[in-house]
């Protein structure tokens, strides 16, 4: 493995890492069970191989929380391939100590890239192979009785199972975290995060949609904030986007629960105003407008800013698309910068 490939795991998936740490937690607590059991079943080899092997988990617990990946991952490798081997020259294939080989096939999948994996597949199988071939040819050194054989059998198989289902859900949970994480990057802006003009253009002809089917009036906002260029020129850049920031928040607690806002373009923000005719819908852009002109930004960008919008705005008309309806918007926004700006227009 090489050391890109080590960072690979220790930069990427560091649930995984997690995991696997957590499941050295596990494998010591079997392995400390297993030394009772087989001093109880008079196997002492099998018994202090358990303690060696309690050691090297712990160690590896260890190096997993100083990110020393590659170190733990050696040290539960080699672990879980001696063990197994042990178990079975010890006291036989039926013993089921090669069930944890089977461990590495998903941690292999996410440890490794392909080729390195397909390979230490390849040699996992052929190990798995050997140690078949070695327990048909050869009788078990120690053997133990058969109802004790059956039990140890039983415990591995268990704790497998338990493994594998703990690894299925965690691979579940994380793939549906990181799906919900793509679903939010793909429809929020990045900046504001408002819906992004996909999203929102999305929700807004479900809007339309319910309007028209239940007649019920819908009313769009097309805001744009007046001289944004000389925000920018004046203050910088930085400072234009702190502004963008905080008036989208300005202007979502202005508005209900279930009204959509985005943003449109650069300083641009569209809204949604489902079940609201024209004349309510005036009133919201006038309560926005003199909100965002009232409000003291030296509070907190610590500049005396005087931001001031434009807003122009149409409800639905019978069988509009949601095209026309934001162009409507946009002339009446044209009419309000035309007409000396800070107003509000409906056309
Ligand atoms: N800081 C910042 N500025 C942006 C962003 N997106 C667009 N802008 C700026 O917004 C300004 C828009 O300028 P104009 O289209 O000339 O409009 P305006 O200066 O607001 O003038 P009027 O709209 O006519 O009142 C440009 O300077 C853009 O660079 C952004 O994400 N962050």
């Amino acid at each position: 493995m090489t050391s890109m490939d080590r960072n690979v795991g220790t930069h990427d998936r560091p649930q995984f890492w997690r995991v696997a740490q957590r499941c050295c937690l596990i494998a010591a607590s079997v392995d400390i069970a297993f030394f009772a059991i087989f001093l109880v079943l008079d196997s002492p080899i099998l018994a202090w191989v358990n303690v060696i092997s309690v050691a090297m988990y712990g160690f590896a617990h260890f190096a997993y929380g100083r990110r020393l990946n590659w170190l733990a991952g050696w040290l539960v490798w080699t672990e879980v391939l001696l063990h197994a081997a042990l178990g079975i020259i010890l006291i036989g294939w039926d013993s089921g100590f090669h069930y944890y080989l089977l461990m590495f096939i998903p941690a292999l999948a996410v440890t490794m890239t392909v080729q390195l994996a397909v390979i230490a597949l390849i040699l996992l199988w052929l190990y798995y192979v050997g140690l078949y071939a070695i327990a048909l040819y050869y009788p078990p050194i120690q053997p133990i009785t058969e109802p004790a054989l059956i039990g140890v059998n039983l415990f591995n198989l268990t704790i497998v199972f338990s493994m594998f289902s703990y690894l299925g859900f965690f691979y579940v949970r994380t793939v549906s975290s990181a799906h919900r994480k793509l679903n939010r990057l793909a429809s929020t802006d990045a900046l504001t995060l408002l819906h992004n003009r996909r999203h929102l253009t999305e929700l807004a002809e479900t809007e339309i949609t319910r309007a028209e089917r239940y007649h019920k009036p819908l009313t769009l906002l097309l805001i744009d904030i007046d001289h944004f260029k000389l925000i920018n020129d004046i203050f910088g850049h930085v400072k234009g986007d702190e502004v963008l920031q905080h008036l989208a928040q300005l202007i979502r607690l202005e508005l209900r629960q279930h009204d959509l806002i985005g943003r449109w373009g650069g300083e641009e923000f569209l809204v949604v105003l489902p079940e609201t005719d024209i004349n309510t819908g005036e009133q919201v852009a006038e309560r926005i407008r003199v909100a965002i002109s009232r409000y003291d930004w030296s509070q907190n960008l610590k500049k005396d800013l005087a931001v001031t919008l434009s807003v122009g705005l149409s409800q639905l008309g019978e069988n509009e698309t949601l095209t026309r309806l934001i162009n409507r918007a946009d002339k009446a926004l044209y009419a309000s910068k035309s007409a000396g700006r800070n107003r509000v227009t409906a056309l």
